[in-house]
C-alpha cells in the first residue's frame, strides 16, 4: 500500500475524454473501473487526477492473497497493547480520499463483499471487527483497474461487481501521442522514439498469436531510456523488449526479425 499526496502534477497525456469522465464520476461519487493492458497509463492517470483534484491517493496493488482485512484494517499488538489499525480503504473512506485498487480481479473473494455496499447507493464500509459502519463522505472515490487480457474463467469480474462501476477502456495511445509520452519520459529525442513506436505497432499485431500481450508503453520507455543513456539499439531492445516479452526462442527470433525490418 502506498499513500501519496502529490505536490506537483504527475504528467499525463490524455488520449480521449477520460479526464472529464473521471471528474464527473468524482463529482457524483461514482466508482470507476479502468480496463486495459499492462503499462498503458492507468496508474499514471489516477495519480494525475488525484493530484489535480487535490485528493490523497491510496494505491493498493491487489494479489491473490489480498484479503478484506488487508484493505479494511486489523488489530495489531503494539507495545503490549492491542490496537486497531485502519487499512488503506478505511483510511480513504475516513478522509474522503481516493482509493485505487490495481488489478482488483486478483484479490480474494471476500474483498468483493466489502466493495459491494461501498459501490452502490449505500456507500457504506462495514468494519465487522470494530462494529463500525462508515458512510463514505463526499469526496471519497473508489477506482479499480483490471486487465481483460489476463483473465481466465476463474478470474473474471462478476457482472454484479462490474455493474457497480462506470468503466473506461484504455489502450495503447495513437502513435503520435505515444511518441510524445515516450520522448518526455525517457529524454530520448522524438525522431529516435518514432521507430520504437512503429516497432511496437508491429509487435502488438502479433499479440494473441504468439504473445500473451503486446509491448507496453512502459517497456518502450525503458528501451528509450537505455538508448538515451548511450546504449546501442540492439542491446536496448533485447533487454527492454525481447526478453521481457517472451522466453520462447522462436518468438524471440520473430521479434528480432521485426527489429531488423524497422532498423535495417
Ligand atoms: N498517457 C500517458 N501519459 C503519461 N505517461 C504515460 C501515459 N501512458 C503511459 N505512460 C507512461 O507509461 C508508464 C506505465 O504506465 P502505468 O504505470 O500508468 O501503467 P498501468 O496501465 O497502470 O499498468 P499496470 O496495469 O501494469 O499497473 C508510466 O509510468 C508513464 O511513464
Amino acid at each position: 500500500m502506498n499513500m501519496q499526496v502529490t505536490p506537483t502534477l504527475p504528467f499525463y497525456q490524455p488520449t480521449g475524454r477520460e479526464c472529464d469522465l473521471f471528474e464527473t464520476a468524482y463529482d457524483h461519487g461514482l466508482p470507476l473501473l479502468l480496463k486495459g493492458p499492462t503499462g498503458c497509463g492507468k496508474t499514471r492517470f489516477v495519480e494525475h487526477m488525484a493530484a489535480r483534484l487535490g485528493k490523497p491517493l491510496y494505491t493498493v496493488a491487489c494479489h491473490d492473497d489480498l484479503s478484506a482485512a488487508d484493505l479494511i484494517g486489523r488489530y495489531l499488538l503494539k507495545g503490549g497493547e492491542t490496537v486497531w489499525v485502519d487499512g488503506p480503504l478505511t483510511r480513504a473512506v475516513r478522509e474522503g480520499g481516493i482509493c485505487y485498487l490495481d488489478e482488483v480481479v486478483e484479490a480474494r473473494k471476500d474483498v468483493t463483499v466489502v466493495l459491494h455496499p461501498l459501490t452502490d447507493t449505500r456507500r457504506t464500509l462495514m468494519i465487522d471487527r470494530t462494529s463500525e459502519e462508515l458512510v463514505a463522505p463526499r469526496g471519497f472515490m473508489l477506482v479499480a483497474s483490471y486487465n481483460p487480457g489476463y483473465q481466465n474463467v476463474l478470474k473474471r469480474l462478476k457482472p454484479s461487481t462490474r455493474q457497480r462501476f462506470l468503466s473506461i477502456a484504455f489502450d495503447f495511445p495513437e502513435a503520435e501521442t505515444e511518441i510524445a509520452v515516450v520522448a518526455r519520459e525517457s529524454g530520448l529525442e522524438a525522431g529516435r522514439v518514432a521507430p520504437l513506436v512503429r516497432l511496437a505497432g508491429h509487435i502488438r499485431n502479433l499479440s494473441g498469436m504468439d504473445l500473451e500481450e503486446g509491448v507496453s508503453t512502459r517497456l518502450l520507455i525503458y528501451a528509450a531510456t537505455l538508448m538515451a543513456g548511450g546504449m546501442g539499439v540492439d542491446q536496448a531492445l533485447q533487454a527492454a523488449v525481447i526478453e521481457p516479452l517472451s522466453d520462447e526462442p522462436d518468438v524471440q527470433l520473430a521479434l528480432r526479425d521485426l527489429v531488423s525490418t524497422i532498423y535495417g
